[in-house]
């Protein structure tokens, strides 16, 4: 029987028939897998567990492809299966051997049923046969994925081969497999509060009213009450404390380099890449709205969202424009102080972006240290004596981070580094980010 396009099924609002479609898409794509599952969900009108459900499916059998894929190869001689068949069964068993909540022999069953759905009628035996061959060996499979885990940890944990064995050379194995189970755990959500509008006795107060329940959280690096991790919460965009600006959402590793910047209220600051904003309005807000930040990003689209934020959460101080149009306009001007932000292999934050590690390749790292190197070449000349820089990215990548800085260094000797960190999810449990802090000691 001739297979349907999975695009035909879309009157099945179904979760597990979404996820397959979405799982579907995104080997055929370029489209991120985040933007794939919004766009179905947005046409779906499912309930919230259920769009809970969809989402849970998708990024776990994204982020678990590798030991998804091991399991169904042990049962198919390696031979090679049509796309749909593959996500069919990575389905199947994402839901035998990950999620609790799904009984067996419903996730056999379904799955079986959405194979004869999508067209599969014939094949939808052979997705029988594997899946119960496996519920048959259960005992055996879990003990044999916790084995994998030790004697093939790329498998184990579901990563690329080649970025097991950079964070290996580096880490050591125990920190590399500590690293491997964080980016395969879904991402926690933090809220820093926006001092400009409102304080944390207030912030916190209305939350108690939407339903949203949050602990407060301290790190070395940011002063205490300003981050809440949020266990649970109605959708944010709803809330009337995030429509009045009250928090912004961002991971508490963010802010170190924002820390290093040590901004005073009247200062002039040059935010080179600036989007989303994350960063641009917590030096606003340290700035109590004073004094002036220049920020700036390559991206329209990306600039587009920072004037949402800031004009969301009370950020006066800010003059936004696409790089590096502003900077060439005042070639005269000196700031006080410069961030560098700078794009990035992101490898720092691959639990919150689920196919991450499947994209990115080594020769990408080599091309962004290009990038970075250039923008703190661009930068430099317009930090005034005495003013500090901060170089900033959320890799974990040494070539990306203090490499770049030491061949910035060695080009510059008027800069010098004043100090530098690396946060680790293993050292800091938060996510993976590097700060530079440099001082421009005299006039060249
Ligand atoms: C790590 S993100 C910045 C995040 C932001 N600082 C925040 O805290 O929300 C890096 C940004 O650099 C921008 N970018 C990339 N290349 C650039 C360039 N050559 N000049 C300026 N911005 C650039 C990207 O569009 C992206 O928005």
């Amino acid at each position: 029987m001739k297979t349907m396009s999975l695009l035909s099924v879309v009157s099945e609002q179904k979760p597990r028939q979404i996820a397959v479609r979405v799982l579907t898409e995104r080997l055929s794509q370029e489209e991120y897998t985040e933007n794939l599952l919004e766009i179905e969900l947005s046409r779906a009108r499912l309930s919230a567990p259920d769009r809970g459900l969809c989402q849970e499916l998708v990024y776990g059998i994204v982020r678990w492809q590798e030991t998804l894929n091991w399991l169904i190869d042990r049962k198919t001689e390696g031979r090679r299966q049509k796309p749909e068949m593959q996500v069919l069964l990575q389905l199947g068993l994402y839901q035998m051997f990950w999620l609790d909540r799904i009984p067996n022999h419903a996730a056999v069953h379904e799955t079986v049923e959405i194979a004869k759905e999508l067209g599969f009628v014939a094949q939808s035996g052979f997705v029988n046969a594997v899946l119960r061959g496996y519920l048959r060996e259960r005992v055996e499979t879990e003990k044999l994925l916790e084995e994998v885990k030790i004697a093939q940890p790329q498998i184990g944990y579901s990563h690329p081969e080649w970025v097991y064995q950079r964070w290996l050379e580096r880490y050591g194995a125990e920190h590399t497999a500590k690293l491997m189970e964080w980016n395969n755990t879904p991402a926690r959500t933090y809220a820093r509060i926006n001092t400009l509008k409102a304080d944390a006795a207030k912030v916190t107060a209305q939350w108690e009213t939407e339903g949203v329940k949050f602990i407060p959280r301290q790190y070395d690096w940011i002063e205490d009450g300003l981050i809440f991790e949020l266990e649970s919460h109605p959708p944010l965009a709803g809330l009337k404390s995030f429509k009045d600006g009250f928090f912004y959402i961002q991971d508490p590793s963010t802010l170190l380099s924002v820390r290093e910047l040590d901004v005073k209220a009247a200062h002039s600051v040059l935010d080179l890449c600036a989007a989303p904003g994350g960063k641009t309005t917590m030096i606003a807000q340290q700035m109590q709205n004073r004094g002036q930040i220049v920020a700036q990003d390559i991206s329209d689209d990306r600039l587009a969202l920072l004037r949402e934020n800031y004009v969301r959460l009370g950020v006066t101080c800010v003059v936004a424009s696409i790089a590096p149009n502003a900077v060439i306009a005042n070639p005269a001007q000196r700031f006080d102080r410069v961030l560098i932000d700078a794009p990035c292999s992101n490898t720092g934050v691959m639990r919150r972006r689920v196919d991450l590690r499947w994209r990115i390749q080594p020769e990408e790292v080599e091309r962004l240290r290009e990038t970075q190197l250039e923008l703190l070449r661009r930068a430099a000349p317009r930090l005034k004596p005495n003013g500090i820089m901060v170089y900033s990215t959320c890799s974990l990548e040494p070539e990306e981070n203090s490499q770049v800085v030491q061949q910035f260094l060695s080009e510059n000797p008027d800069f010098e580094l004043k100090s530098e960190r690396q946060l680790t999810p293993f050292g800091n449990d938060v996510d993976g980010a590097y700060t530079a802090k440099l001082i421009r000691v005299r006039r060249q």
